[in-house]
């Protein structure tokens, strides 16, 4: 079933490697098809230069495993929460991508800091509170798609308009319509990651970008009156 989605996502789950966001097998993507409600993910653990499109497994929006012989990512759970919560998604990434795995760890949020960013988050990307340990102790990949809900519902963040963020102590989830625009802007959270700590580097009192340009480097490629490229 769902053969177009498992082989969209397949192909998604190859471009990890191939844009230097994984190690081993850190990361995973999903695609979920909103007529059925079905999602296909990554199984786990299984070497991306191993995997085949009719591996991928299809699980229910509670992670119930609906086709497929082998478990799913570990991170299902996660992923099933996300797509539950935030409607306007279609596909997620989830990688340990070393720079903005970076700014996971140290619990701090990338902040917009030029129009590389802007182009593609209207705003910072967010870092998620710490989990507590009855969360962590608890069904671990369910609270942590719980925090990361709760991070954006609290602060009233659109995850439509900031497809990421970073999961304190963690490392990535980065979502777009579809898994192949999922990783495209997995890369950029990456990129972003990188030139932001570069930035600190040169310029520790670095202010986040003037809101003026942010609205006009994001809104010419996002919303009714986009006019980037061959629109
Ligand atoms: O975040 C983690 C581990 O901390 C996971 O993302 C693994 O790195 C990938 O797990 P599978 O998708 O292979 O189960």
């Amino acid at each position: 079933m769902l053969e177009s989605l498992k082989q969209a996502v397949w192909e998604a789950n190859m471009d990890l490697p191939k844009y230097g966001l994984v190690t081993f097998t850190w990361g995973n993507v999903s695609g979920i098809d909103r007529e059925s409600g079905l999602v296909a993910i990554k199984p786990s653990g299984v070497p991306y230069e191993e995997l085949r499109p009719e591996q991928m497994v299809i699980v229910d929006l509670e992670g119930n495993v609906v086709e497929g012989n082998l478990r799913p990512s570990s991170d299902t759970p996660t992923h099933v929460a996300l797509y539950r919560a935030f409607e306007s998604i279609g596909g997620i990434v989830h990688t340990h991508s070393p720079w903005a795995t970076s700014w996971a760890q140290a619990g701090r949020a990338i902040p917009a800091l030029g129009t590389t960013h802007g182009d593609y988050f209207y705003g910072e990307i967010p870092c998620t509170r710490a989990m507590t340990e009855a969360e962590i102790k608890g069904a671990y990949e369910l609270e942590t798609g719980n925090v990361i809900i709760e991070t954006f519902r609290t602060r009233g963040i659109d995850p439509a308009a900031v497809p990421a963020v970073l999961v304190n102590s963690h490392a990535p989830f980065v979502w777009g319509k579809d898994p192949h625009n999922a990783v495209h802007n997995a890369v950029v959270v990456e990129e972003v990651a990188k030139m932001g700590l570069h930035t600190f580097a040169l310029n520790p009192g670095v202010q986040p970008m003037d809101q003026h340009l942010l609205d006009r480097h994001y809104l010419r490629k996002h919303g009714k009156n986009a006019y980037y490229g061959q629109k």
